[in-house]
């Protein structure tokens, strides 16, 4: 038995090495303590000490991270680590690099998201004057804080993220006695342009174990331990639970999109907050003395991606003045120059003219032609015009060739994807306050008229033609409503908040609220899966709600103990590792705890017997 326990040790020294390089840290623990079976449960930490507990779970504490420079060794080794996703091939990756990392950056991002830790549950009695045995007053902690992503109005790329990567909510406050409950954990928004799609990267958790299987670091070592060995003869056996299902709209959607000005989202909530005693009293037990301690927050990587949601897509060569137009119907102030490129990532720019209503214009960066295969810039930013109901084309009537550019800009339009190509489409030849120009371009009017292309000649600069312009841009808009009217009965979602859609928003967040927190308090211990390796005896058993347990027990109470062992029988883990044939001795691993087996286990546990256990740990 003991031999078992050193093998275990041995091999947990090397998994911790691996869960450490996944969570940024050097590997450290505690020299491993002998100890003795007895025929009795036990349990031993695989931590590296107070504070910095690295579970299988791969959650690591706020306080954790301290300096700046830990921070940035963490985030290199971010960079390496491998989510599992599909590689990008090196040729793709050699190619974006080769663009200016402006343009890189705003419309992919990758962020790291980490919850707050539960506040601590109390034990305490009340003492009073005259109120003998005042029975338990120990209060329970507050939930750690969530974290949120919001959509925001004002921005329209996810370049900010180069600074900030990682977003972090605040702690839940301690229980305390007299029943006072901990003040929950502030939560953290993170703020993002409308439309941004977010999806996760890869949790650093349940990865590991199956990522190190796969002959990953320390694999096979001597006397280390041996993944490789484990996938040999690894038995997996998920019991599916009855549970409630998944909570949050990315668990049951697998992405995140926010559509809307202020739209809220749920990213991951905050860790539980452990219960006092007075939440263990029973009819029984009046005098409950075990609390929990704070469930860990979680912490994960999300990648974000941008689609800029406008309502008309201003596309054309370079220099042809479509950034002078943008600036020209709205309150938005891009760079102009008169160089090409000068627009590197696309403007918004919202356009009020009509009085009524609003209309989200977007300036992409010039078109050159090849820009379907990578030329230029264009290619980077054609997939953000898909999300635009109408096209607007600017040709620069001064151009030597304004019928070439024409054509070169439809080709390229074509030649990216049917979408775009089939959109409602407006050309707008500009530059007419130049003499001759208005002459000059007569043929090429004439011809687009002759191919049914609706044609208007303006001087953005000049502010000339520029209202006719939107005008017959909104009634394409008002068409494509009337549609939408009549395929979605009566609702139209244009892209901004109305006054009932900020009170539908408000109201939205309410219940997301609500549903977060009671996340925060939902267990299902009927859904974990189990992992044998014959070489060691070793059982891991992986499962939230019993990881979160153990990691909450605080195990110098005794009646934690007593608790521990009827989840056990009551969730079914007994029943099933007894069907699988486990024997005395065997170690069964949960989180970041590691227990000998004993046929014992479903009986109960005498005071004296744990006792022997404490004495025997310390
Ligand atoms: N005379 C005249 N010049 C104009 C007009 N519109 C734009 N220009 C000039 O054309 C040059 C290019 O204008 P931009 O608005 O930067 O052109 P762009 O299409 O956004 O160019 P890129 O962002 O580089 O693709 C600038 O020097 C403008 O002053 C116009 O109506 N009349
Ligand atoms: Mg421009």
């Amino acid at each position: 038995m003991f031999r078992a326990s050193r093998l275990v040790f041995s091999r947990m020294k090397a998994s911790t090495k691996a869960l450490n390089r996944a969570s940024g840290r050097a590997a450290t623990r505690a020299p491993p303590s002998p100890s003795a079976a007895r025929g009795l449960l036990f349990r031993r930490t695989l931590t590296a000490g107070p504070g910095t507990t690295t579970t299988r779970e791969g959650f690591r504490p706020a306080e954790a991270t301290s300096s700046r420079d830990e921070r940035k060794g963490q985030e290199e080794e971010y960079e390496d680590w491998d989510f599992g996703g599909e590689e990008e091939p090196v040729s793709q990756v050699r190619e974006r690099r080769s663009v200016p990392a402006e343009v890189r950056c705003f419309d992919t991002a990758k962020i790291c998201a980490q919850s707050g830790k539960g506040g601590d549950g109390q034990v305490s009695f009340r003492r009073e004057k005259y109120v003998p045995r005042g029975g338990p007053d120990g209060g329970n902690g507050g939930r750690g804080g969530h974290v949120w992503v919001v959509a925001t109005k004002g921005l329209n790329s996810l370049s900010s993220f180069r600074n900030q990567i990682h977003f972090r909510a605040k702690k839940g406050g301690n229980g305390m006695g007299r029943n006072c409950a901990g003040a929950a954990g502030e939560d953290v928004e993170v703020k993002v342009p409308i439309g941004t799609i977010i999806r996760r990267a890869g949790v650093l958790d349940g990865d590991t174990f199956e990522q190190s299987a796969a002959g990953g670091e320390g694999a096979g070592a001597a006397g280390g331990f041996g993944y490789a060995d484990v996938t040999a003869d690894l038995e997996t056996l998920t019991f599916d639970g009855e549970g409630e299902g998944a909570v949050s709209e990315l668990d049951r959607m697998g992405s995140l999109e926010l559509l809307r000005d202020g739209e809220k989202k749920l990213l991951i909530h905050g860790g539980r907050g452990g219960r006092g005693n007075t939440s263990f009293r029973t009819s029984t037990n009046k005098t409950p003395r075990l609390s929990e301690a704070g469930e860990a927050g979680m912490e994960e990587w999300f990648e974000l991606e941008l689609k800029l949601v406008a309502d008309v897509g201003i596309v054309g060569a370079p220099n042809a003045g479509k950034s002078t137009l943008l600036s020209s119907l709205s309150n938005a102030k891009p760079k102009i120059a008169a160089y090409p490129f000068t627009t590197l990532v696309p403007n918004l720019g919202v356009c009020d003219k009509l009085g009524y209503k609003s209309i989200v214009f977007a300036d992409v960066p010039g078109l050159l032609e090849g820009a379907h295969t990578g030329i230029g810039l264009g290619q980077e930013f054609l997939r953000h015009c898909e999300r635009c109901k109408v096209l607007v084309q600017v040709i620069d009537g001064d151009s030597p060739d304004p019928l070439g550019d024409y054509h070169a800009i439809r080709t390229e339009l074509e030649l990216f994807s049917e979408t775009l190509s089939t959109k409602p489409y407006i050309v707008a030849i500009n530059k007419i306050d130049i003499p001759d120009v208005l002459d000059r371009t007569r043929g090429l009017q004439d011809y687009l008229r002759g191919e049914g292309v609706e044609t208007h000649t303006i001087s953005a600069a000049a502010r000339q033609g520029v209202d006719p312009l939107v005008k017959s841009v909104d009634s394409v808009l008002e068409r494509f409503a009337e549609e939408e009217r009549g395929s979605f009965g009566g609702f139209v979602d244009d892209g901004f908040a109305v006054p009932e859609q900020e009170a539908d928003l408000a109201a939205d967040f309410k219940r997301l609220r609500k549903e977060a927190d009671k996340a925060t308090t939902r267990r299902d211990f009927s859904d974990f899966s189990l992992h044998y390796e014959g070489a060691t005896r070793t059982w891991l058993v992986k499962g939230r709600a019993f990881e979160s347990y153990v990691q909450m027990t605080d195990w110098q109470y005794y009646q934690a103990w007593q608790r521990f062992r009827k989840i056990i029988k009551v969730s079914g883990l007994h029943t099933a590792l007894k069907r699988q044939g486990i024997k005395n001795g065997d170690t069964v691993c949960i989180g970041s705890q590691e227990f000998e087996w004993s046929s014992k286990m479903d009986q109960d546990l005498s005071y004296g017997e744990w006792r022997d256990i404490m004495d025997e740990e310390e």
